[in-house]
């Protein structure tokens, strides 16, 4: 591959799936990205601001779900490979704003196939999410049908996945979907339980907790999940892959246990009913991934976490001068 599309590059994944394509991949990157204001849009300029410094990266601020200013991208470029990483990807705010999630994950996904049928452009790589599992046993694979997504955002990244395969099957633009288990990392999102948990013990202030705190998610390190991504670009037909942990899934309070050892503080905890929305427990079979990609993951979660907490006390002093950045959830 010699230039790739990534939307969503301002985002927590897409930069860094980004800055390995560059680093590892010697790839010439267009990135796109609305710069929405779903969270505070700072982290976005910093993690825009590092990738910018790359001769190798070429920033367009453009709305996947705005047809026009998308076509402009795809006459200006040609691409060996479409990866799309933009999304709205909050599953409980889904339920206040369905309309963006519909927009951004459905309307944008067809546009880019749209584009990419029209330019001939023959790899596409989706980013989808373990919430389409919502009431299956687990460990989840993915031949698991998932039809009963159990919030607005689950539904609209059911409705990408269906669209890709439409056109894999009428145009065959080699589609890779590639299922996430929740991502976390390094100047990740502020809506998520790993990046509050941090900021919020560590300026003791409360955390909310919404049910028992046993609920337990396949935490997937972000490193991990750009290089599988990356992976998924070679060609396959129509296949959708699994990147998550793979092992026994960790519960909400024993993130919170390991961020206290962390940050050497307790959690104030504020308890909530748990969330309608929000599924019990996930964890991933990955032996496609391993069959298909070579992929497994590397990072533990005590590692990962080690690194989330160094990054936020590495950049505390802008983070905690952003309004609201955690207010509570
Ligand atoms: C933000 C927050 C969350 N929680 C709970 C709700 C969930 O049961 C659990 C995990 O929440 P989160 O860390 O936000 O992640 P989750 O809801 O699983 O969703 C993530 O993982 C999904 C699956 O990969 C992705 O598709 C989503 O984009 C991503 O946000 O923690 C709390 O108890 N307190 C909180 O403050």
């Amino acid at each position: 591959m010699k230039r790739v599309l990534v939307t969503g590059c301002g985002g927590f994944i897409g930069s860094r799936v980004c800055h390995q394509l560059i680093d590892d991949h010697s790839v010439d990157v267009v990135g796109v990205d609305n710069m929405n204001d779903y969270y505070d849009i700072s982290l976005k300029f910093h993690r825009l601001d590092q990738l910018r410094r790359r001769s190798q990266f070429h920033f367009h601020a453009v709305d996947i779900s705005d047809r026009i200013t998308l076509a402009d991208v795809f006459q200006n470029y040609q691409f060996d490979a479409v990866l799309n990483l933009a999304a709205r990807a909050g599953v409980r705010y889904s339920m206040e704003n369905p309309y963006v999630y519909m927009q951004t994950n459905a309307l944008g996904n067809l546009n880019l196939l749209e584009e990419m049928r029209m330019h001939g452009i023959r790899k596409y790589v989706l980013a989808s999410t373990s919430s389409l599992y919502a009431g299956q046993d687990m460990p989840f694979v993915e031949s698991l049908s998932v039809n009963t997504p159990i919030s607005p955002y689950a539904a609209t990244k059911k409705a990408a996945e269906a669209m890709a395969y439409s056109y894999n099957y009428l145009y065959d633009i080699d589609t890779t979907v590639v299922r996430y288990f929740t991502v976390y990392g390094p100047a990740g999102r502020p809506d998520m339980s790993y990046f509050r948990f941090v900021y919020l013990i560590d300026q003791g202030q409360p955390i909310t907790v919404y049910g028992d705190g046993e609920q337990s998610r396949d935490f997937t390190f972000v490193d991990d999940i750009a290089r599988g991504t990356i992976l998924a670009t070679k060609p396959l037909g129509y296949e959708i892959i699994n990147l998550g942990g793979g092992n026994q899934p960790h519960s909400i309070n024993k993130v919170i246990g390991i961020i206290e050892d962390l940050l050497g503080k307790k959690a104030v905890v504020d308890r909530k009913p748990a969330h309608v929305a929000d599924m019990e427990s996930t964890w991933a079979n990955i032996e496609k991934a391993d069959r298909l990609l070579g992929w497994k993951p590397e990072i533990s979660l005590e590692e990962g976490l080690r690194r989330c907490v160094a990054w936020y006390q590495d950049n505390r002093e802008w983070l905690v001068k952003l309004p609201g950045i955690c207010e509570t959830a």
